[in-house]
């Protein structure tokens, strides 16, 4: 099973299909019944505040007020004027069952957050463009300032003012301590500094036919079943030979240490014979592994070319540590168009076009930033379109790393599940080459082995992470990753990053 990433503009097409088929309602009723509950189960006492803006989101939070009413709770309703139909009828049930609805200005929000335990925000959802208009912008700084003075704050589908489309955040926009968002998580509550302040995102399935979803979800997020179920599986019979060779093709003086934990990673992901070709002296981190240090790295590889198939390794992972020759020595191992994995210094501009079906590009954004030309933030803000640009221009899969990672091929997206903050410290991306080039070296294709093996490095992480915390070293994930496998195939939901 996979869940779906889904944009503002996939939220209105589903909303469209379920208004056309008079299940709006119902979904409205669903989604608030939710919120209800979550305020239940995570504040069970105090008077809850709810702030209700004029579309479906207010809609969300009026129908959660009647529910909560409903279990003896004490609520407070601040509304703005309602311009959604949905909205306008569920104040008037609202009403119906004694519920009552007050203006929303930042003075009644003040005074009414003093004696309230918890606030829900259903000001903005999906809905909103930035920038923010200014007197919304002040609600929502009298909200901040009240949760300061010890006010929890659940935010319906959203925290009002985040941009659902983007990683940044855009202007005032509320913190809150949950999120309850329907049907799939939104770009804003996956990456960057918007996601931090989404707190513990739940998200709540709504009625909804899958195929609809599938029409027109942004990206998947493969879930641990289906992931485990793309791991290779070997006979009784399996020899080194078969288990798939891997050439490590990196290191220079300086940076001798990449290529020897790819070689690891790629071991410890299950590869039969691991070599690392240098023209540097490369740390033998594990006596399994063959190293190899060549005068002219370059004259090794084209004569390995010029010998044909029979000397070529299954697949190749080259980049780590390699220097400044690194971009013509990977364009002569994307010549051979075997399974090829280009990491750190071969992922340069100049080699856009010259990707083939066979190979995995994995830069993190700031190696992202320059193949696109673009600074940094502007990578970092959307990581989906990123994605998508960067394998457009050099062909292939393409791995976006970050905390989630996003895995790209023509036409598809993934975004990854789990891994920990802890995986913030050099040579954690060198680990990924390596598993992700044994992965290739048996027989996966390139977006099976990618979105497993950025899966399995993220739950080795996870799993290493609670002995090492942010001490977290590439080599202790490395080692984790054989408990990483066993997890996978046994498909348990856990380790779910951030709670999304
Ligand atoms: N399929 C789904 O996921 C469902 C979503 N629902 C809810 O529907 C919401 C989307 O509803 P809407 O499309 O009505 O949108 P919203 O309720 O998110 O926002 C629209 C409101 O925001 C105001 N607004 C927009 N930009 C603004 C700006 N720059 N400054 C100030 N105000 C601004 C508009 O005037 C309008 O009142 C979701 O977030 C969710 O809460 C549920 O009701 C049911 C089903
Ligand atoms: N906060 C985080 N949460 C999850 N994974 C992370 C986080 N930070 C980094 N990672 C993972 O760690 C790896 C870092 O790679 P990279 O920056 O290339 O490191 P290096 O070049 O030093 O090897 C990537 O796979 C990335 O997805």
């Amino acid at each position: 099973m996979s869940a779906a990433v889904l944009t503002p503009d996939a939220v209105r097409a589903i909303d469209g299909r379920l208004e056309r088929a008079g299940l709006l309602d119902p979904a409205m009723e669903i989604a608030g019944l939710a919120v209800a509950r979550a305020v239940q189960e995570r504040w069970p006492s105090g008077r809850v505040l709810l702030l209700a803006g004029g579309g479906a989101n207010g809609g969300d939070a009026l129908v959660a007020a009647r529910h909560l009413l409903a279990a003896g709770r004490e609520v407070t309703v601040l509304a703005r004027p309602a311009t959604h139909p949905l909205t306008r009828l569920n104040r008037r049930r609202l009403r119906a069952v004694g519920g009552e609805v007050r203006p929303l200005t930042p003075a009644t929000l003040g005074r009414a957050a003093r004696d309230a335990a918890v606030l829900v925000d259903g000001l903005l959802g999906t809905g909103f463009r930035p920038p923010l208009r200014d007197d919304l912008a002040r609600v929502i700084g009298a909200l901040n300032a009240a949760r300061t003075r010890d006010l929890n704050v659940l935010a319906i589908d959203l925290p009002s003012g985040l941009d659902a489309t983007r990683a940044d955040v855009p202007g005032a926009a509320v913190h809150a301590d949950v999120t309850v968002t329907f049907i799939g998580p939104k770009p804003a509550q996956l990456f960057g500094d918007a996601a931090a302040q989404c707190g513990e995102v739940r998200t709540v399935p709504l009625p909804v036919p899958a195929a609809w979803i599938q029409d027109v979800q942004v990206a998947a997020r493969p879930d641990d079943a289906t992931l485990g179920a793309l791991l290779p599986v070997r006979t009784a019979s399996a020899h080194k030979g078969t288990a798939g060779r891997v050439w490590i093709v990196g290191g220079h003086p300086g940076t001798v240490g990449a290529p020897a934990l790819a070689g690891l990673g790629a071991l410890r992901a299950g590869a039969g014979l691991v070599t690392v070709h240098s023209a540097a002296d490369v740390p033998l981190v594990t006596p399994e592994l063959m190293a190899q240090r060549h005068a002219d790295l370059r004259t090794f590889l084209t004569s390995t070319g010029l010998t044909g198939t029979g000397a070529r390794p299954d697949a190749v992972a080259i980049g780590m540590g390699l220097g400044p020759e690194a971009p013509a020595l990977a364009r002569e191992v994307l010549d051979w168009e075997i399974p090829t994995v280009l990491d750190a210094d071969a992922l340069q501009p100049d080699l856009c076009g010259y990707g083939h079906d066979r190979c995995v590009w994995t830069p993190h954004p700031g190696e992202a930033a320059r193949v696109l030309g673009v600074p940094t933030p502007e990578v970092t803000r959307d990581p989906l379109s990123a994605a998508r640009a960067l394998q457009d221009r050099l062909g292939g899969v393409v791995v976006l790393k970050g905390g989630p990672s996003v895995v790209a091929r023509a036409g598809d997206l993934s975004v990854a599940r789990g891994g920990h903050p802890g995986m913030a410290s050099a040579g954690m991306g060198d680990t990924l080459c390596g598993i992700l080039a044994a992965l290739l070296a048996q027989g996966l294709d390139p977006w099976d082995a990618a979105r497993a093996g950025v899966r399995l490095h993220a739950r080795a992480g996870e799993i290493a992470a609670v002995r090492f915390g942010y001490g977290l070293g590439a080599t202790d994930v490395a080692h984790d990753l054989g408990r990483a496998w066993a997890d996978l195939r046994a498909a348990p939901l856990t380790g779910v990053y951030a709670g999304v």
